[in-house]
């Protein structure tokens, strides 16, 4: 059986409470689930019912008050500054805003290079790889001279996508990553993140209200609600026998697609890769 990648055991994460000896708010009751290498789990559950604590407590963005969080064997519950920096070469991450997730002021060359000059690759080094992660989101390479603005929202969101890359993760946590952008870029943002992975094994914990996104997105399911996970397993198994009645509710707020149509756009979309593939075999050879 492969190790999990990452564990998170009983997790419990808590808000101060507003004034001075008000108690702390607990946002996550004790909650556990796994994600293996290469996997996708989806996380899915209402607004506010702690879908973005969950994943900023994996980030080391909010101190974990309860449980465990166990990434590649290591404890990272209560990670030092230094070695959540360091973490974060590991577990990257791409947030639902496209228009507020770059630097303003900076090239998108320069966006995409500083975390890897901050790592002392060199700055060649760092250009080549510009190039590189460009064009596997799909972007011309001139793009890096360009600025934010002159991009739209899922031009964006492929940039984000490709800082995210910048330096190998094992992981990326994306937050509700296609939430802003309008249906059909929506699709294309999706198909992104599943030949990102098929090409490079990444894992993803993909958070989203949209049971039917995170479906399409996953290998395995979780479903929160008011911080509590209330169903947890294979995908297909969650989304067509719900056992809990907030993910029937769910089902019901957002169906999921024939799941036989989906099994085949994914051997359709495998059939494509192939052929591809063959056509690059032969444009090489001749
Ligand atoms: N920094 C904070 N201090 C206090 N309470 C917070 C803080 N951040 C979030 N909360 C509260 O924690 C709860 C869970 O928020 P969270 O953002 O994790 O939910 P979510 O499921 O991701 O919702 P959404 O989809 O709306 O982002 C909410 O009630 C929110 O108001």
């Amino acid at each position: 059986m492969t190790e999990p990648l990452l564990k998170v055991d009983d997790l419990v994460v808590e808000y101060p409470g507003r004034g001075m000896r008000a108690k702390p708010i607990r946002i996550v009751h004790g909650v556990s689930f796994d994600i293996k290498p290469g996997e996708t789990v989806g996380l899915v559950g209402e607004s506010g019912s702690g879908k973005t604590t969950i994943g900023r407590a994996l980030l080391g963005l909010v101190p974990v008050a309860g449980g465990a969080v166990t990434f590649a064997g290591e404890d990272i519950s209560h990670p030092t500054k230094r070695r959540r920096r360091e973490l974060t070469r590991d577990i990257q991450v791409v947030y639902q805003d496209p228009y507020s997730s770059l630097n303003p002021s900076l090239t998108i060359g320069d966006s995409l290079t500083e975390p890897m000059i901050m790592r002392r690759t060199s700055k060649a080094e760092a250009n080549a790889r510009v190039k590189e992660l460009l064009d596997t989101v799909g972007l011309p390479a001139d793009a890096a001279h360009r600025m934010p603005r002159e991009f739209s929202g899922g031009q964006r969101q492929r940039i984000a996508i490709a800082r995210a890359l910048a330096l190998d993760p094992k992981l990326i946590v994306c937050d509700e990553p296609v939430s802003a952008l309008d249906l059909s870029t929506q699709a294309r943002v999706l198909e992104l993140f599943l030949e990102i992975q098929e090409r490079t094994g990444v894992a993803y914990l993909f958070i989203s209200h949209d049971l039917a996104v995170v479906r399409e997105m996953s290998h395995r399911v979780a479903v929160l609600y008011r911080g509590e996970l209330v169903e947890w397993g294979d995908g297909d198994t969650v989304t067509a026998t719900p056992q809990h009645p907030y993910t029937q509710r769910l089902l019901l707020a957002s169906p999921v697609p024939d799941p036989l149509a989906q099994q085949q756009r994914r051997a359709d979309r495998l059939r494509l890769k192939e052929i591809q593939a063959q056509q690059r075999e032969q444009a090489g050879a001749a």
